[in-house]
């Protein structure tokens, strides 16, 4: 394969962690905090990219996240198996229903396999399963302990990665999510997050780009 790696992120801090561990032919851009600003700013650079002849090979959502309890500790890194749109759909007397009961597509989006088995074995001590892609952070017990079970698979829920794999599907790119775990999903206690952690871990995954 060809072509450079494009790595995208939320936030500055974030995208200076990833430089400082990853290659050249890695590029790495901060498009803002959420599903939105994700989606249209990862379409955006792909669209430019190939509009220069130089299309990308494939794209990573990255940044830090909020672990589940017993399944991400804090400072981990985590690798994305799928990335889902966990509060995309509609609520409803009998409780959430996800946009695939509504009938209007998907909310869960696979990590390319080839891509995720390179990083897998650059990465032999990351936690592998689903991450999450949430509007509002989760900030109670009672939210956590339902994502939880109605996501037994979810490792780790952010705010971007469905938001990046919806633009890196609909340009044929391969997609793949990496996080590493500032804070446990629960209790919203932002003063405790580890985010200094987090972002060393950071630096220490990109050199697996
Ligand atoms: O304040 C700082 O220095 C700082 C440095 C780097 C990143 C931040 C952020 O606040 C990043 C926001 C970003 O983090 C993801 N995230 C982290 N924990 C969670 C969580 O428990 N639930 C959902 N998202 C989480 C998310 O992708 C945000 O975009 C601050």
């Amino acid at each position: 394969m060809t072509g450079a790696v494009l790595v995208v992120t939320a936030v500055g801090a974030e995208a200076d962690a990833v430089r400082g561990g990853a290659r050249d032919a890695v590029h790495v851009s901060a498009a803002g905090v959420g599903p939105a600003a994700a989606a249209g700013g990862t379409a955006r650079l792909l669209a430019l990219a190939e509009a220069a002849g130089t299309p990308y090979r494939a794209v990573i959502s990255a940044g830090i996240a909020g672990g589940f309890d017993g399944r991400a500790a804090v400072g981990a890194t985590v690798l994305g198996v799928r990335s889902i749109a966990a509060d995309l759909g509609a609520e409803s007397p009998a409780g959430f229903l996800p946009v695939e009961t509504l009938g209007f597509g998907t909310s869960v989006i696979e990590a390319d396999g080839e891509l995720l088995a390179s990083l897998t074995a650059a990465l032999p001590e990351a936690v592998r399963g689903d991450i999450l892609t949430l509007c509002t952070v989760t900030g109670s017990g009672a939210t956590a302990a339902r994502l939880a079970r109605a996501h037994p698979a979810a490792v780790a829920e952010a705010m971007e990665g469905y938001g990046v794999a919806s633009a890196a599907t609909a340009a044929a790119v391969p997609f793949a999510e990496l996080r590493t775990v500032s804070n446990p999903v629960g209790p919203r206690d932002r003063a405790s997050w580890r985010i200094a952690t987090a972002l060393a871990a950071l630096t220490k995954a990109a050199a697996a780009l």
